[in-house]
């Protein structure tokens, strides 16, 4: 199988996972990238078995209203009952790297408020141990040089993510050969740093459920 057609096993099977408790009040979390964007396309026939969706993008929410899906604002909705997105990496805890499309701040603060968080990824984002892929580090434009000294130190390679701004005005940082030992504490420590927004690393709320999408099938992995 392809890795396209890997994408799409995961999902088919997340809407499989949420299509049993959708209501009429439902509002669903929708993250970014081209996993999540497979997962929104499945999303538009059932749109009238739920209420809307919370964007983690000025993407996803484009992609949801094009589909006839509602969107509306976090501060309208509250908690969202599931958060699907995609990742870059994913390990055995459910400890994610993600912000590889740069939405990594918003899908954050989706998932910061959502019962469950199902992860959606084809397998080779499935690793032993975080930092393979370049951890993205959200930065206020003025403090990026400032940023990158402080990366230095705790042992990354940071790279400037030239001509990219998120959709909250900000620069991306890639910390490049950066293998991380203690996610929970690395995630804490990135953000104590002043002028970073947040950092990709999905740890202290990681994943609750895990889709994997592998050649002999799609694997499901669920910690709570
Ligand atoms: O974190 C993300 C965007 O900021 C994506 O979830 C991550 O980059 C995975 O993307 P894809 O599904 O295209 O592989």
């Amino acid at each position: 199988m392809t890795q396209d057609e890997l994408k799409a096993a995961v999902a088919d099977a997340a809407i499989n996972e949420i299509t049993p408790h959708l209501e009429k009040d439902t509002v669903l979390g929708i993250g970014t990238g081209s996993t999540a964007n497979l997962f929104i396309d499945r999303l538009g026939p059932l749109r009238d078995q739920f209420k809307g969706a919370v964007a983690s993008s000025e993407a996803s929410a484009e992609r949801l209203q094009k589909l006839g899906i509602e969107v509306f604002e976090l501060n309208q909705v509250g908690n969202v009952p599931f958060y699907i997105d995609g990742a870059d990496e994913v390990n055995a805890h459910l400890h994610m790297i993600k912000g590889g499309g740069a939405a990594l701040t918003r899908e954050k603060i989706v998932a910061a408020c959502a019962k469950h968080f199902i992860c959606i990824a084809d397998g080779s984002k499935y690793v032993a141990q975080l930092g393979h892929f370049p951890l993205p580090v959200e930065v206020i434009p003025m403090a990026r040089s400032y940023v990158a000294r402080e990366l230095v130190k705790l042992g990354a390679e940071p790279v400037y993510r030239q001509g990219v701004v998120t959709d909250n005005g900000n620069h991306i940082i890639d910390c490049f050969n950066f293998m991380i030992d203690d996610p929970v504490a690395m995630e804490a420590r990135i953000n104590s740093i002043v002028g970073v927004v947040t950092n990709g690393l999905f740890a202290a709320r990681g994943a609750d459920v895990l889709l994997l999408g592998k050649a002999d099938g799609v694997e499901r992995t669920a910690l709570r």
